[in-house]
C-alpha cells in the first residue's frame, strides 16, 4: 500500500468511526434536546412565548451532562465535508470546538433554574462592596454567577469571539492589571450614589481591579473594567496652524512645543515643529441599568427589553426571560472624555469650565469632508478647551460614537445621495434624512450627560455646542450652563451652510443668525455636476 492510500484509509476509518459517533451523540442529543415542534408555548410577560422545559434544570459546566433547557446540537451535519484536507480540517474544528464549549449550547437562562444564582448588584450603592461587581461573562468560572446580559467591548465583542475561534485568544485568559491604574483620579462623586444620575455605564468601571479585587482574585470571577483613563499628548495640524498664526500661545503645561522633526536623511530639522496639547483621556464602554434607562426615556422596562430583543434580532432572549437581571452591556459604542488642564478642577463650581460633546462624524472629523461643521467645530472647541485651561480653568470635549445621528454611515450616505440628486436646499435637509431613515436623529441624548456627572461636574461655564437637544438634556439632569457658543461664520465650509441654516430653522441656538423655514429655500449646496470631470 501506498503511502497516499494508507493516508486515505486512516482519513476514511476516522469518517466512518466519526459517523458512527456523530450518530450516536445526535440520538442522544434529540433524547435530550426539545425540538422545535415539542415544547409547550409557555406565555410570559409582555406577550411572547418562549420554549418550555424540563425542571429540574441545570446550567451545565464542563464535565457535567445534566440536561439544560434550549440546548441544541452542537454543530452541523458532517454530510457537506468535500476532499481529504477539508475532512481533516472539520474534523480538527470539532474537536477544537469541543475543546472550547464543552457543555451543551444554552441557548438561554430563567431565574429559577437550578445553579443560577447572580452576584448580589445594588445600583447606586455608594459603596462598592454592596454595589457589587457587574458580571457578564460565559466562562464556567462566572456563569452561573452572571448579573449582566451581553459581553464587554460593545460590538468589539464579536472579534473577541473571532479571535477564539481561530485559536489566537484563549477564552481563559486572565488579564495582569497591575500597573493599568488611571494616572490622572477620577474619585468616587456623590452622583455615582445616586440611583437615576449614572444609568448607560459603570462609574467604577476604571477601579474594577482595586475594588473588586476580592472577586477577581479570590473567588475567580471573571470581572472586567469598562473604562479605562490615561494621558496623553494631542498633535493636530490646524491647532499647529493657529500657533503659528499667534491665536494659541504655547505655555509649555498645557500647550507644548513639539520634538523637532527628522530630515528624510534621519539628520535633525530646522523646520517648525509646532505644537502639542497635553490632555488626560478616558474611554468608557456602556453598561446600562435598564430600569434607569427605561425610566430616562420614560417608558416601561418590559417594553424597553422586548424593543431591545426585537431589533438585535434576537441576540439577547436574556433580556425577556432575566426579569431579575438589571444590566445590559449593549453592542453599541461608548464614548472618550478629553480633559485639557487640572481634572480636579472639573468638581470645583469656581473654576471655568468649557464643554464640547460631539458626537461621531468620521466623514469630516478625520477625513476632512467639506458637507458638515463637524470638523471645524471640533477644531474650535479644542482650542478654546485649551484657551480656558491656559486661563485657569478646564475644558472638556466628550466624543460620542454615535456616527449620522446614530442612524449610522450606510443611512447617511444614501441621504447625501439624495440630497445632491435632488438639488441640496436648506429646506429639504431634515426631510430627506426623514425619508430614508424615517427620523431624523436616533441619538436620544438623554444619557449624555451622565459622563458628566461621572466627572463631578455641577455647572458649565462655556457650551461650545448650537444643538437645543444637547443643551436641554444637560440642563434638565440638573447641571445649569451659563454661557452657549456657535460655530464662527469664518469656520463653516460653503457646502455645509445647508446643514447650520436647517439646524438653525429647526430650533438650534444661533447668536446672531435668525432663520426661518421660508429662508431655508435660499440656501443650496454644491452639486455633483460642477465638480464631476
Ligand atoms: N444622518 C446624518 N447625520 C449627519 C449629517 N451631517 C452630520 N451628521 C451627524 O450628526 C452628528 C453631528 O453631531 P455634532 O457635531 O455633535 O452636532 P450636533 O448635535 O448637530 O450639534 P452641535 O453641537 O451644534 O454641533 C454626527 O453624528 C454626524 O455624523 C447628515 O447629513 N446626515
Ligand atoms: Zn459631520
Amino acid at each position: 500500500m501506498s503511502a497516499s492510500d494508507a493516508v486515505l484509509t486512516q482519513i476514511l476509518s476516522q469518517l466512518q468511526s466519526l459517523q458512527v459517533s456523530q450518530q450516536t451523540l445526535q440520538a442522544k442529543l434529540d433524547a435530550m434536546t426539545i425540538t422545535p415542534s415539542s415544547p409547550p408555548l409557555v406565555p410570559v410577560s409582555g406577550g411572547v412565548a418562549i420554549s418550555g422545559r424540563e425542571t429540574p434544570s441545570t446550567i451545565s459546566t464542563p464535565g457535567a451532562q445534566s440536561p439544560s433547557m434550549g440546548s441544541v446540537p452542537l454543530s452541523s451535519s458532517i454530510s457537506s465535508v468535500g476532499s481529504a484536507s477539508s475532512i481533516e480540517k472539520h474534523m480538527a474544528d470539532r474537536e477544537r470546538e469541543k475543546l472550547l464549549y464543552p457543555q451543551r449550547v444554552i441557548l438561554t437562562t430563567y431565574p429559577d433554574q437550578f445553579g443560577v444564582k447572580p452576584f448580589p448588584l445594588t445600583w447606586g450603592a455608594s459603596d462598592p462592596s454592596i454595589r457589587g461587581p457587574v458580571i457578564c461573562s460565559r466562562l464556567p468560572s462566572s456563569i452561573k454567577q452572571r448579573n449582566a446580559i451581553g459581553a464587554h467591548s460593545g460590538s468589539y465583542s464579536i472579534y473577541r469571539a473571532l479571535a477564539i475561534a481561530m485559536g489566537t485568544l484563549s477564552p481563559t485568559h486572565k488579564p495582569d492589571y497591575s500597573k493599568t491604574e488611571p494616572p490622572v483620579p477620577v474619585p468616587p462623586q456623590p452622583s455615582w450614589s445616586h440611583p437615576k444620575k449614572i444609568v448607560s455605564f459603570d462609574p467604577w468601571g476604571h477601579l474594577v481591579p482595586q475594588v473588586f479585587r476580592k472577586e477577581i482574585e479570590e473567588l475567580g470571577l471573571d470581572v472586567r473594567p469598562s473604562i479605562a483613563v490615561t494621558k496623553a499628548h494631542m498633535k493636530l495640524s490646524e491647532i499647529d496652524e493657529s500657533a503659528r498664526k499667534g491665536e494659541l500661545t504655547v505655555d509649555g503645561k498645557i500647550l507644548l512645543k513639539s520634538r523637532p522633526l527628522m530630515n528624510p536623511d534621519g539628520t535633525l530639522s530646522t523646520a517648525d515643529p509646532g505644537v502639542e496639547i497635553s490632555v488626560s483621556k478616558a474611554a468608557v464602554e456602556p453598561v446600562w441599568y435598564l430600569p434607569g434607562v427605561a425610566e430616562r426615556f420614560g417608558i416601561s422596562e418590559s417594553l424597553l427589553r422586548r424593543a431591545l430583543f426585537e431589533d438585535t434580532g434576537g441576540m439577547y432572549p436574556e433580556l425577556i426571560t432575566r426579569p431579575d437581571v438589571k444590566i445590559f452591556l449593549p453592542p453599541i459604542g461608548g464614548l472618550t472624555v478629553y480633559i485639557f488642564g487640572p481634572a480636579s478642577y472639573l468638581t470645583d463650581e469656581s473654576k471655568e469650565l468649557t464643554l464640547r460633546v460631539h458626537d461621531e462624524c468620521n466623514g469630516s472629523d478625520v477625513f476632512g469632508s467639506d458637507i458638515c461643521t463637524c470638523k471645524p467645530y471640533l477644531i474650535y472647541a479644542i482650542e478654546e478647551c485649551v484657551r480656558t485651561a491656559q486661563r485657569g480653568g478646564v475644558g472638556v470635549v466628550v466624543y460620542f460614537r454615535k456616527e449620522g445621528r446614530a442612524l449610522g454611515e450606510v443611512t447617511k450616505y444614501l441621504v447625501y445621495n439624495l440630497r445632491k440628486r435632488g438639488g441640496d436646499s436648506a429646506d429639504k435637509y431634515f426631510k430627506s434624512t426623514e425619508l430614508i431613515a424615517g427620523v431624523k436623529d436616533m441619538r436620544f441624548q438623554a444619557l449624555m450627560p451622565d459622563v458628566l456627572h461621572w466627572l463631578g461636574i455641577t455647572k458649565i461655564h462655556n457650551m461650545v455646542s448650537m444643538s437645543d437637544m444637547k443643551y436641554n438634556a444637560i440642563v434638565e439632569s440638573g447641571i445649569p450652563i451659563l454661557k452657549r457658543y456657535d460655530i464662527p461664520e469664518y469656520l463653516i465650509p460653503p457646502d455645509s451652510r445647508v446643514e447650520i441654516d436647517a439646524k438653525i430653522a429647526a430650533g438650534y441656538f444661533s447668536s446672531g443668525k435668525q432663520i426661518t423655514e421660508a429662508d431655508l429655500i435660499k440656501t443650496v449646496g454644491r452639486t455633483w455636476e460642477e465638480t464631476e470631470h
